[in-house]
């Protein structure tokens, strides 16, 4: 099965159209305002009508407040939610949109049980948030937890670069990857370069998963 690709922290119209034409499946735009990759709604909703079809808007929260979430829904109506903070799934179940949950694996031991807690999530995104910080750290974390045949989808985050992220999939055959610091020139600027190395890397490690009669 092809790897899913989203390139997060997007805040240019042109960005968000390079990422689509180089294939990722979906642009990430960050709401919480203590990201150095905060967008405003405005901005946001001018890349949202840009994109082409089939590539995904997913609005990324961080521990935010209920009337700022549903501002930023009103103004950019996203396909998709990311709740990045500590939300427990009734706060990320108010707004009836398909969201991901972030899995802070510095602390959770135990991922089963929290994917339990979220039984709507439509997906997991498994981030470093490392040395406190809560996302967009450039850092990785131990891909060994990373469990095979989980039974709903998973996406890697942390410190993915073009570099790594083609070990990256083949250590943990993920739904997904998802890419922030990596592909950038500057907090918020994307690199076209960095962007179509990764992703020519993710398209090489996932040939490389198949046998010939395409099973995984
Ligand atoms: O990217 C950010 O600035 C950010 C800020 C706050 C919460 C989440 C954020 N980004 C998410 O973190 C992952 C990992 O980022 P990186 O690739 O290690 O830089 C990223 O995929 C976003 O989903």
């Amino acid at each position: 099965m092809r790897v899913r690709v989203k390139c997060c922290g997007i805040t240019r119209v042109e960005d968000a159209l390079a990422a689509s034409r180089l294939g990722a499946d979906a642009v990430g735009l960050i709401f919480t305002r203590r990201s150095p990759r905060y967008v405003d709604p405005r901005q946001a909703a001018a890349i949202r009508m840009a994109l082409p079809p089939f590539v995904t808007a997913v609005a990324l929260f961080m521990d935010d407040d209920v009337a700022w979430v549903a501002q930023v829904l009103n103004a950019v109506k996203p396909d998709l939610l990311q709740f990045h903070g500590a939300e427990p799934a009734a706060f990320c179940e108010i707004f009836a949109r398909p969201y991901l949950k972030a899995v802070p694996m510095a602390t959770v031991g135990d991922l089963g049980a929290y994917a339990a807690a979220h039984p709507r999530a439509a997906g997991f995104l498994l981030d470093a948030h490392a040395a406190g910080e809560a996302g967009g750290s450039g850092c990785t974390f131990d891909w060994t937890r990373v469990p095979r045949d989980f039974p709903r989808p998973l996406v890697l985050a942390g410190g993915l670069t073009p570099d790594n992220v083609g070990d990256a999939v083949r250590a943990t055959r993920p739904w997904g990857v998802d890419v922030s610091s990596g592909v950038e020139s500057a907090p918020g600027v994307k690199d076209e370069a960095k962007l179509r190395r990764f992703l020519d890397e993710v398209r090489r490690a996932e040939s490389g998963l198949f046998d010939a009669d395409g099973r995984g």
